[in-house]
């Protein structure tokens, strides 16, 4: 606002420039009187400086306020992406996603900042620079003025072809991202199968598609410069001759014409300017859609009217004939399942690919609501607690280990906000990491990659076994946590994670025979529904509660079945 006042005086400014100019011209230049010179001269200065003073400032203004107004949009947008289930996120290409976080974003915040402050200060320059045009010489105003219809017609038919072309520039945009995020993550695929040519053929083909949409922008744009500078000159020879025939009469001085002349070349550069504005609204219109088509979508599941925060619940599951189906699946992935875990059991679910297990996990997180039926925590419904309250009492360990690019402190950290050093480490001892991180170049310091570039799958695995023991959480969702890691890995890691399953109800999902030994009992999944119930193999470790204040690592242990027995438990 404050950017659109000080571009409008500067506006204000160049009218009495120009004024100046008519005067320099009619007393000294005409006259031939040097010292009639001075005066409209060191006004002109002084204006000059002046208007450079407002245009700084506007500028300066302008795109400061640009720059914040982008900031809070794409916070805006990536806050209401987070609320989207994971289901959600991953059913859309993730390039395409990021291409309306990044690039259309960009359009928006062009627009509304230097565009809509462009309108404003150019409408004001029209204005000024009109009035004082009516005051010279009415006559050849109306006749210089004929030509802004013409301007309208000519920017109309140049915006719809470019708007039609950057909304494909768009879509082609985020497809590209998306074709190299696709190649990025699956690096070690695209290798292994001798796809790279393949893959450098695809990223190609749609950077033909890009540059074919980006060179016909680019030539309606570089077109439209010169259509409208041809409309522009005819018209200023039109005001020179008719300027002409009124010095003749005597009806206006040779300042006049000259300051005639330079009021158009003011005025027909925001007439133009005014013109472009409707291009970069094509664009930003654009932008604005696919970004509305992220706001649009609500997000799901989310919290319903009523729902209350649960404090930190006892650990009771129960899942009431609950039934789900995907979207557009021909039959239920669960179909009237119902079971119950009592606080501090843990209870392994398997069953072949396909059964409805990670279903099951997806429902206690609310990633997804049931269709029919209830999945109730501490005999509460899910969908009458709030969303934070519910997954602050429940840690998710799964089976690809998602890291952050950051030290191995911050990802184990990552399980609480309030997480000190203290807590970290003690966790890693409990997840059987401590040893392997402080042998690392920097020890808890190191930083990791994305994908846990530098650590084995295990270490992986017991990093997010730590971050889990942080989170602390009464319950406890194990998604196949040993997939694909050797046996020598898995031996490694039954005692992290019975640790960690200690004192908390846990739902433990795997193929493996040696995790389902740990349980209390076993339910075999058959297509979405519970086809066999069995008691454990082995009996469990007999805990126990988790209280973070008991131990370090957060969890109690008792008696002989503690499976930290000569486990150091400080640094
Ligand atoms: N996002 C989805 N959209 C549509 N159908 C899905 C989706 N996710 C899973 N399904 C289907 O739902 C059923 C249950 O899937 P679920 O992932 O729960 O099985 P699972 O027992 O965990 O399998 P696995 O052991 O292979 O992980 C399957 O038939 C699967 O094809």
């Amino acid at each position: 606002m404050a950017g659109a006042l000080l571009l409008i005086c500067s506006a204000a400014c160049d009218s009495v420039a120009v004024s100046m100019f008519s005067t320099v011209v009619d007393s000294a230049l005409g006259a031939g009187d040097l010292t009639a010179l001075w005066t409209p001269a060191t006004w002109w200065a002084g204006v000059a400086v002046l208007s450079g003073v407002f245009v700084f400032g506007g500028e300066y203004l302008t795109a400061r306020s640009g720059e914040r107004f982008l900031l809070r949009l794409r916070t805006r947008v990536f806050g209401h992406l987070q609320r989207f289930s994971p289901d959600f996120v991953e059913r859309r290409r993730h390039g395409d996603l990021l291409a309306r976080l990044t690039d259309d974003l960009d359009t928006v915040e062009r627009f509304v900042s230097s565009g809509l402050v462009h309108v404003v200060t150019s409408l004001f320059s029209v204005i000024f620079f009109t009035c004082y045009a009516l005051y010279l010489s009415w006559e050849l105003a109306l006749a210089a003025f004929v030509i802004a219809p013409l301007f309208a017609v000519i920017t109309r038919q140049f915006a719809r072809r470019i708007n039609d072309r950057s909304r494909e520039q768009r879509a082609l945009n985020g497809e590209l991202t998306a074709i190299l995020g696709e190649d990025l993550a699956n690096a070690a695929v695209v290798q292994a199968y001798n796809r790279q040519q393949s893959e450098e053929r695809r990223l190609y083909a749609a950077g033909v598609r890009l540059l074919k949409t980006n060179v016909a922008i680019s030539r309606l744009s570089a077109l439209y410069s010169p259509v409208v500078h041809l409309a522009e000159t005819v018209c200023v020879l039109g005001v020179i001759a008719l300027g002409t025939w009124e010095v003749a009469a005597g009806r206006l001085t040779l300042g006049g014409v000259l300051a005639f002349a330079a009021i158009l070349s003011f005025v027909y550069g925001p007439l133009q300017q005014l013109g472009q504005l409707r291009v970069m609204v094509s664009a930003a219109t654009t932008g604005s859609e696919r970004i509305v088509e992220l706001l649009d979508e609500l997000p799901s599941p989310a919290d319903l009217p009523g729902a209350r925060p649960l404090g930190r619940a006892e650990g009771q599951l129960r899942l009431r004939s609950v039934t789900f189906r995907y979207p557009g699946a021909r039959r239920p992935a669960l179909d009237q399942v119902t079971t119950e875990i009592r606080p501090g059991e843990l209870v392994a679910i398997t069953g072949a690919s396909g059964a409805g297990k990670s279903t099951v996990t997806k429902l206690l997180l609310r990633f997804l609501d049931p269709d029919r039926g209830a999945v109730e925590l501490d005999g509460v419904d899910l969908r009458a607690l709030t969303l934070e309250s519910l997954r602050r009492n429940v840690a998710l360990v799964q089976q690809r280990t998602l890291l952050f690019h950051g030290t191995v402190r911050d990802n184990i950290a990552y399980g609480a906000v309030t997480t000190g050093h203290r807590e970290v480490v003690h966790a890693a001892m409990a997840a059987d990491a401590h040893q392997f991180i402080i042998a690392l170049p920097n020890g808890y310091d190191t930083i990791i990659g994305e994908h846990g570039h530098g650590l084995s799958g295990g270490q992986c695995q017991r990093i997010a076994i730590a971050r889990a023991m942080v989170a602390n959480a009464p319950v406890l969702v194990l998604d196949e946590p040993t997939a694909s890691l050797d046996d020598t890995t898995v031996e490694r890691l039954l005692v992290p994670l019975r640790r960690l399953a200690s004192g908390r109800t846990t739902l433990l999902i795997t193929h493996d025979l040696r995790l389902t030994a740990i349980a209390n009992r076993v339910l075999v999944m058959a297509d979405g529904h519970v086809a066999e119930r069995l008691p454990a193999a082995s009996s469990p470790p007999q805990p126990i509660h988790a209280d973070r204040g008991a131990s370090p690592g957060g969890v109690r242990w008792s008696g002989a079945g503690d499976p930290r027995a000569g486990f150091p438990m400080s640094p």
